[in-house]
């Protein structure tokens, strides 16, 4: 074992350039201990990265060279004292190869989309033992309030003071990583504080469908009644994902009824509005709407840098203004990409050692605005629009006419004209050869509807955000 980490690091050398292994593998302080080998990074940016990339690789190592199981562990020097901290610690065995959670939090990239979750009970963070699935990080105080979430917020503080009375169902709506999560978890941390003995129950849709194939496959539905149907507040997360599961429909809509009935809380979230809800029971699609359906929409420039100095004063650094309103500015289409660009410049801070500033932050997210900088490109409107509306890019030049296809083209034509210096001939040719007055009455039709229908609006300013990004 006491040689195992030289051997490593002769392999760590022949793999990697003299950079990556410099910065990451060298630094590295090594010692044994029974069964344990004990690896410490110089500091949390370090030890993340070591833990994401490169321990597998360790951990492979470990297998191959010694004969026996160990375990790894990954922890933090202590820069004063030149010797080792125990904790945080990021551990890993030999046969199982599993990574907890040590760096905090404002270390860790947020992904810009959320990966499909899968069984979860909190995607935010694990539920600390807590049963009702609530994460304390989340509630009224920490949630910051503009144009774009007044009313979401208020009607989620409304519900949360008056449960069963207020609007029941409460459906929150809006694109990614805009808060609807934070929302709804705030609900029940405060409704936990005001009422301790309340039951509660926070979870992602994806959990009450694996709860319901669990009960098909245990017989017990009886037990799986029992414990939705006598909540007094179900907040059920990301909705959109019971399309296609119509045991979970079925069973969901049991629950809905009596819980509504007995007028307990329930609260949805979901990443469009009840009607557009694909592959879900229209009788649960109307039910979703028979109390109040609230938006939540990317945060304008002013809120999104109150947001940026907010989650700084929760995480203890200052940021200065100038700072704040440079990443707004540069990051635009949710909170979540948001904070993923404040943890950058703080990991690169930390890393380097030098002060926040403007200067650094271009440094940091110089990835980001090369691409910004990129010229606005009629297929990258095209790809947009069909991701936002789920369709392939090829119906973008497709004859067809059916309402799925012909309206996100036609939005997708008005965007090009307002974003691009395109001629309507031109995009019409780039639309499967179209006719430029068909180009034309689709931008004055998209005109009409942006004017008179609150959700093509929000679609089209969320689709400007994401493409201008
Ligand atoms: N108004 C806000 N004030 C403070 N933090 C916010 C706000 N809105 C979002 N956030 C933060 O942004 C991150 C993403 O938010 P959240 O997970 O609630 O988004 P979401 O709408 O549920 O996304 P998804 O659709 O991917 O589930 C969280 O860390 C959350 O705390």
């Amino acid at each position: 074992m006491e040689n195992f980490w030289s051997i490593c690091l002769g392999r760590f050398e022949q793999e990697l350039s003299a950079q990556q292994f410099n910065t990451w593998i060298k630094p590295l302080h090594f010692e044994t201990h029974n069964h344990t080998l004990r690896l410490f990074a110089p500091n949390r940016f370090v030890q993340q990265w070591v833990k994401d990339r490169f321990l597998p690789r360790i951990q492979n190592l470990a297998e191959e060279l010694i004969q026996h199981p160990v375990e790894i562990e990954l922890g933090l020097q202590d820069p004063s004292m030149k010797k080792q901290m125990a904790a945080p610690v990021v551990k890993t065995a030999s046969a199982d190869l599993k990574v907890e959670e040590a760096a905090a939090p404002f270390l860790q990239e947020t992904p810009a989309k959320k990966p499909a979750a899968k069984n979860v009970e909190s995607k935010k963070s694990k539920p600390h033992g807590n049963p009702s699935g609530l994460n304390s990080a989340f509630n009224f105080d920490n949630f910051v309030t503009g144009r774009a979430n007044q009313l979401a917020r208020a009607a989620a503080l409304q519900v949360a003071e008056n449960p069963g009375t207020a609007y029941n169902p409460l459906f929150i709506y809006g694109g990614v990583g805009l808060g609807k999560t934070h929302l709804l978890q705030a609900i029940g941390n405060h409704l936990k504080m005001n009422r301790p003995d309340a039951k509660i129950r926070y979870l992602h849709a994806e959990r009450y469908v694996s709860d319901v194939v669990k009960a098909y496959e245990l017989k017990a539905f009886d037990e799986f009644k029992r414990q939705y149907h006598s909540l007094d507040l179900l907040l059920i997360d990301d909705i959109q994902f019971f399309a296609k599961k119509s045991r979970t429909q079925e069973e969901f809509f049991y629950a809905f009824n009596s819980l509504i009935e007995a007028k307990k809380q329930i609260i949805i979230t979901c990443d469009t509005y009840p009607k557009e809800i694909v592959d879900v029971d229209e009788r649960l699609r109307t039910r979703f709407s028979w109390g109040l359906t609230v938006a939540v929409e990317p945060p304008e420039l002013e809120m999104r840098v109150a947001i940026l100095l907010k989650k700084a004063e929760e995480a203890k650094f200052v940021l200065h203004e100038d700072v704040a309103f440079f990443i707004a500015k540069q990051v635009r289409s949710s909170v979540r990409e948001l904070e993923g660009a404040l943890n950058r410049i703080v990991a690169m801070a930390n890393f380097t050692g030098n002060p926040i500033d403007v200067h650094l932050a271009k440094d940091a997210l110089k990835d980001l605005i090369a691409v910004r900088g990129r010229q606005i490109t009629m297929e990258n409107i095209q790809k947009t629009v069909a991701d936002y509306y789920k369709i392939k890019v090829a119906e973008m030049y497709s004859k067809k006419r059916s309402r799925n296809f012909a309206r996100p083209r036609q939005i997708a034509m008005a965007l090009a004209r307002e974003l691009t210096n395109h001629s309507f001939p031109e995009i019409g040719e780039a639309f499967g050869s179209r006719h430029h007055t068909t180009v034309m009455h689709a931008c004055e039709e998209v005109e009409q509807l942006r004017q008179n229908d609150p959700n093509v609006a929000r679609d089209i300013a969320f689709l400007t955000q994401v493409i201008r990004d």
